[in-house]
């Protein structure tokens, strides 16, 4: 009870992928999902994320103070965004996970490890 299905513990973006292309397909959406409306679906459910965390003030890691409703809203948000992002970089033929690898890489050569530690 209340157990990570295998499924959840190996989540990748290849499967959320195939998942958004399953569930455009069997609604006959994928007309509706072009490049651009999907970055205006994700730009709104950015919007949608912001407005949880609006007029709130500085709200601590993990989120001690909120409900679990609150929790539960707030990830519902944030997977839409994520869901609107794979589908956006499938429709314009971006392998995101190789995509985030690299520039995970480039980040780090920007920015060397040594040269960004606080100083004291
Ligand atoms: N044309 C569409 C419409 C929806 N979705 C999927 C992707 C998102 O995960 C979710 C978005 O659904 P809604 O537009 O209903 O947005 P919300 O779930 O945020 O509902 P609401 O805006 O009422 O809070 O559904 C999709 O793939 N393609």
């Amino acid at each position: 009870m209340g157990g990570r299905t295998e499924e959840e513990g190996s989540v990748s973006l290849e499967l959320l992928r195939l998942k958004m292309a399953e569930f455009a397909e069997e609604r006959n959406w994928d007309r509706f999902h072009s490049p651009r409306n999907l970055l205006l679906a994700l730009v709104g459910e950015v919007g949608e994320l912001s407005e949880i965390f609006q007029w709130k003030g500085e709200v601590g890691k993990g989120l001690p103070e909120w409900a679990e409703e609150e929790k539960e809203h707030l990830g519902e948000e944030l997977s839409d965004v994520l869901l609107y992002l794979v589908r956006l970089s499938d429709m314009c033929g971006v392998d995101l996970s190789k995509a985030a690898l690299r520039k995970i890489q480039l980040n780090a050569l920007k920015y060397p490890a040594n040269k960004s530690k606080p100083s004291s």
